[in-house]
């Protein structure tokens, strides 16, 4: 079955089961989404990021930034990060998102896709530094992306456009049972900027 669906209503969940994700839409009104949009794109540390492809490690086109409370050690494709401390714009963003979503994140990490070329493969954000069934909180600034869902045994498939300003919510069993991707389009010659807010656990 392939269902496709661009749902606004923020209490629906856009999952048939296994999980919840709620799209809230635009949350962030367009003047204010341009700003942060910008500041975004200047004032945070962009850094080119490592996966695994085929058994190599690869260099990929977007880039990343990590934030968080503390100093949070993050690893995946056998690359691990430090958490760097929050700045001004990301801390507003977060508070909103908090404020929105009625949960707390103690970490950022944030993804610049210079244009359509580039996207993410198909993932599920389980790291084990991440908190089982934690809530994870995607903010979309700039150009508009399809984002798609792809369950893990079934095959089912949902897929969404990811608007400038808006917010998308993943909770419950989302990771333990769906994929996540956000595929390459020819569509798209613009950046997108994405900040994903999420629980590190604080191991002692
Ligand atoms: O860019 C996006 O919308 C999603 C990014 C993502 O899935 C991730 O950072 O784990
Ligand atoms: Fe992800």
């Amino acid at each position: 079955m392939n269902l496709f669906s661009e749902i606004r209503d923020e209490k629906e969940n856009i999952l048939p089961f296994d999980g919840i994700v709620n799209y809230y839409g635009v949350c962030i009104p367009f003047d204010e989404a341009n700003r942060y949009y910008d500041k975004l794109l200047q004032h945070l540390a962009w850094k080119r990021d490592l996966v695994v492809m085929f058994g190599k490690r690869i260099e990929t086109k977007r880039k990343v930034a990590w934030y968080g409370d503390r100093t949070y050690k993050y690893t995946y494709s056998n690359n691990t990060k430090l958490a760097l401390p929050w700045n001004e714009v990301l801390m507003e963003i977060k508070e909103l998102t908090e404020q929105i979503t009625g949960e707390s994140y103690n970490s950022c990490l944030a993804n610049l896709y210079h244009d359509g070329s580039e996207g993410m493969a198909w993932h599920s954000d389980n790291e084990k530094e991440l908190k089982v069934n934690g809530a994870i909180a995607s903010l979309s600034f700039g150009a508009e992306r399809r984002f798609s869902f792809k369950h893990k045994v079934k095959n089912n498939k949902v897929s969404i456009i990811l608007e400038h300003g808006s917010l998308l919510l993943m909770k419950g069993t989302t990771q333990k049972h769906w994929l996540h991707r956000l595929p390459p389009t020819k569509k798209q010659f613009t950046p997108r900027v994405n900040l994903t807010f999420r629980n590190i656990i604080d191991h002692p």
